[in-house]
């Protein structure tokens, strides 16, 4: 399978560039450049190209033969590498896939054979190719000498004049080629029971949209996400999940968890039913049936966590328990659970998706080009190396913790991993997963690197701030001045210091050298050429100036040799663009060992982050969709939750969030190493979002029993609303999350953004006494102790409830109608003939029956089409639908498969 994934993709680069060189020769007779020219490119970067030069980036490539990656052994390989690298940087990122794990295996099986029509069978596609990779010249100039940029070496300084001498890219007729392809192809280790789940388009988006051919993809991608079947997740984003390696039943934290694609997936496995059909051997209903993992997923911005929540709503799934707060103080309870085997860490795994600079993601964040700065990496290590430790620490003894991000950076990754090590003194070890991942392409990690820094103290962001305070400043100060003139004094002296300070706000000079190929690939002029760039390399920390130390830290230094032979960081993940089409990527994966004795030594190799700030710029913003590696904007002194605005929350309720800092809302503790944690006990201003789960008013109860029946196995005290406010809602919530988070006094901790799911909301319309009606989100675990209210309709009925809108009776048949007829106005329950014991199949629905012989759904549109598309995959065909002739491959008319 490797192989296949490996030859695949450079099979694809080889023909793209193939097909270039005619129209490369053609244009470089005709434009007059004589072919000597170098074409400039707009994805590119100077500092960027000389930096990971140096640091070797292109020093190993991908040995087909030997399936390895093997060390580059001359310039040329190098060379080709490079260009390798370039040329799949700038091509659109292909779209990916995932067909949900949780679903349930009939319709798991119907999405994936209809799959197969475009996994399975080549099609003839005209493809148009990138106009950057275009601009190459071709496979022929893959092994040649590199041609040789006037620029290149010259730029002794920035300014130079020549350095300015370029040529605009190549923007004629876009390069047409034409393609025998499977539209999609299986990404292997993106599988479950043999059966590979992940997917990878071999077109990209505007491919897909465009042409004929693949409509019937581009049609079935989109019915098929509507209804929650399938999820679009970039292929680098399904590794850490995967890697982490959850089952059924464990307690999982994703630390830094918005937008949250990797928390779906972590939910699909963890959230699963230990007992799939909910029934036992003797096929009755199992009352208790309710997923015993879940997922703590956390993020420090509170709005990102909001949109965590939107984006886990169609889960459906109560074992998620979302908050909000810094991960590096994310709070070490004591676990009361059966599962721990050691006092410290309560989680069986943890992941560090950590905030990253995201230079691995330039192929979907083209931003990244602009404004990559090599200052933003090493502000980025502390914070990165702390919520590291952290996850480590709340990481059970035996359990697992996976530290990733989307930089190719060893700044943020090799060397927090080395220094993680160091600090965990043994406690943790490196593992290799690579043998548990079949097809998966991962360089292995680097066990030794190069430390450099740019000489501009300020990265972008941090030089606007200071600009910013630094006019408010000035303009006191003016005002000053014209005070002390008038007074005859003389502001001389200070005029001078302003001068110094503005000097400091200039842009680098070395941010406009433009773009250009290393010509050699010789040590020194590579040195050579980053120095002239403004970088400056250390041999060793004690080399780092004193005004530095701040930034390049003693823990970005590379272990020592009898380190490296510990550490073994070659089983790091380290995957570039060119290795399997994707975005580049890191991943490690470590197993603890033994608890983490932190001592005051190992504070000394992170320290606190105060007086650092992390360029915006190079994070960039929530990007919504296919955000699944999505970056942040980071300012790590100044973190608060103060700049909430307006959010969607639960169904719909719009809940106004105040202003509010951690001070504010907590209690500001100093931890033993120093820090501050907050405790947050004191609520001084309140919102509803934010409130605790607790148990409600017992008075609730006796009529919402008497309405629904509820039998005395009825979990009442899984039913919470939340602090404040009139109960509203009553949330299910897991006995898992209940008994270990709740239970155990997380909430004074942490800010509780939403867990559970509805069960019963207040009851506003008129038509009915009864205080509470069901709600369609927690109805499968009420369900089982419902007694009155419940009607079981056959396919036809089932069918004709599914509307939107008032459906009169008489569209039912007749006993459904008897049935209907025999209840008060109010809320009932719908159940599917043969599926009201198969909570998993989830064939169920809220109804309201009014008083004028109507009734009505209570099941939001988007659930309205997957239940229809369930009942379509399970083989129904409604009577309208046949008789127009829709879906005749699967007319069973009126009935369900096996009925
Ligand atoms: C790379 S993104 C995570 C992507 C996410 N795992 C996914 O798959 O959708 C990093 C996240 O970390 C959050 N973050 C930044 N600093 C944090 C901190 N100190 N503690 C927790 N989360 C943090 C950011 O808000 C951002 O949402």
């Amino acid at each position: 399978m490797g192989k296949n994934w490996g030859k695949w993709n450079r099979k694809r680069k080889v023909e793209e560039r193939t097909a270039k060189v005619d129209k490369k020769d053609r244009r470089d007779k005709g434009n007059g450049n004589g072919g000597g020219s170098y074409n400039v490119v707009p994805n590119s970067n100077a500092k960027f190209e000389a930096y990971y030069s140096l640091v070797g980036l292109h020093n190993s490539r991908y040995d087909i033969d030997s399936q390895q990656f093997v060390p580059c052994t001359s310039d040329e390989e190098k060379h080709a590498e490079r260009e390798l690298f370039m040329a799949t940087v700038s091509d659109i990122l292909p779209a990916s896939f995932r067909v949900d794990r949780s679903l349930d295996p009939t319709i798991q099986n119907t999405v994936l054979e209809e799959l197969q029509q475009f996994v399975g069978k080549e099609i003839e596609l005209e493809v148009e190719l990138p106009r950057r990779s275009a601009a190459f010249g071709g496979m022929k100039n893959l092994l040649a000498k590199p041609t040789k940029c006037t620029n290149d070496n010259d730029v002794e300084h920035p300014n130079n004049e020549d350095a300015t001498t370029t040529t605009t890219v190549d923007d004629e007729v876009p390069t047409i080629v034409k393609k025998t392809i499977a539209p999609a192809k299986p990404i292997p280790f993106i599988s479950c029971n043999n059966k590979v789940l992940g997917f990878q388009l071999s077109v990209d988006k505007r491919t897909l949209r465009r042409n004929k051919s693949l409509e019937p993809l581009h049609t079935w991608l989109k019915i098929q996400t509507d209804c929650g079947h399938i999820t679009r997740q970039e292929t680098v984003s399904m590794i850490p999940p995967v890697v982490l390696d959850v089952k059924e039943g464990m307690s999982v934290l994703d630390m830094c968890a918005a937008p949250g694609s990797k928390t779906c997936q972590l939910l699909e496995v963890v959230g699963g039913l230990p007992n799939h059909s909910g029934q036992d051997d003797n096929g009755n209903l199992v009352h208790a049936v309710e997923p015993t993992g879940y997922v703590v997923a956390n993020d420090s911005d509170t709005k990102r966590a909001y949109m965590l929540v939107t984006q886990l709503r169609r889960m459906n799934s109560p074992s998620v328990f979302v908050t909000s707060c810094d991960g590096r103080f994310f709070p070490i309870l004591d676990d009361k659970s059966v599962r721990g085997t050691d006092k410290e860490g309560m989680f069986d795994r943890v992941l560090c998706d950590v905030p990253c600079s995201g230079d691995g993601t330039m192929r979907k964040n083209p931003g990244i080009w602009k404004h990559w700065n090599q200052l933003g990496s090493l502000a980025l290590h502390p914070l990165q190396l702390e919520i590291a430790l952290r996850g480590a620490r709340l990481t059970h003894v035996g359990g697992y913790l996976v530290y990733s991000t989307c930089s190719m950076n060893p700044m943020e990754n090799e060397s927090v991993v080395a220094a993680l090590l160091r600090i965990a003194d043994g406690a943790l070890v490196l593992e290799d997963p690579r043998g548990r991942m079949d097809g998966l392409l991962a360089r292995p990690g680097w066990s030794t690197w190069r430390v450099l820094r740019e000489s501009s103290s300020r990265t972008r962001r941090a030089r606007k701030d200071l600009k910013k305070k630094h006019n408010a400043k000035m303009q006191a100060r003016r005002k000053e001045w014209e005070e002390k003139e008038m007074t005859g004094e003389n502001p001389a002296e200070e005029q001078m210091e302003d001068k110094e300070e503005e000097e400091m706000f200039e842009i680098s000079p070395y941010d406009t050298v433009p773009y250009c190929p290393p010509a050699t690939w010789d040590e020194d002029a590579l040195v050579e050429r980053t120095k002239s760039l403004g970088f400056v390399e250390y041999g060793s920390y004690d080399d780092v100036e004193p005004e530095w130390q701040q930034r390049v830290r003693a823990s970005c230094f590379p272990p020592t040799e009898e380190e490296a032979k510990t550490f073994q960081l070659h089983k790091c993940l380290r995957s570039l663009p060119q290795d399997m089409d994707t975005g580049g990527f890191f991943v490690a994966l470590l197993k603890k060992v033994k608890p983490i004795k932190v001592s005051n030594d190992a504070t000394d190799w992170i320290e606190t982050t105060d007086g650092l700030e992390v360029d915006s710029d190079i994070n960039g913003k929530v990007n919504g969709e296919g955000s699944a590696d999505a970056t942040m904007t980071e300012t790590l002194t100044t973190y608060d939750q103060s700049d909430d605005s307006p959010t969607e929350l639960g169904g719909g309720e719009d809940v106004m969030l105040e202003d509010a800092t951690e001070e504010e809302n907590g209690e500001v503790l100093k931890a033993s190493d120093g820090k501050t944690e907050i405790l947050h006990t004191k609520k001084k201003k309140t919102d509803l979002s934010t409130e605790s789960f607790i148990q409600p008013d017992p008075s609730i109860w006796p009529p919402i029993v008497e309405e629904y029946g509820l039998a005395p196995t009825f979990p009442k005290d899984q039913f919470m609303v939340r602090e404040s406010g009139e109960a509203k809602v009553l949330y299910f919530i897991s006995k898992s999350i209940k008994d270990e988070l709740i239970d155990c006094g997380i909430q004074d901790r942490v800010r509780v953004i939403n867990s559970g799911l509805k069960g019963f909301e207040r009851c506003t319309l008129q038509d009915s006494t009864a205080s509470h009606r069901l709600s369609q989100e927690g109805l499968q675990y009420v369900l089982p102790h419902v007694t009155k209210r419940v009607l079981k309709a056959n396919t036809d009925d089932f069918y004709n409830c599914v509307k939107e809108g008032f459906v009169p009776f008489d569209m039912f048949t007749e006993p459904f109608q008897k049935g209907l007829d025999a209840l008060t106005p109010g809320c009932f329950i719908v159940t599917l003939d043969g599926y009201e014991k198969d909570l998993a199949k989830k064939m169920f629905l809220v109804m309201w029956r009014r008083p004028n012989k109507m009734v009505n759904c209570f099941v939001s549109k988007v659930e309205m089409e997957a239940i229809l598309s369930k009942m379509r995959a399970l083989g129904y065909v409604a009577k309208e639908a046949a008789a127009d002739g829709e879906c005749s491959n699967k007319a069973i008319d009126g009935t369900l498969d096996g009925e």
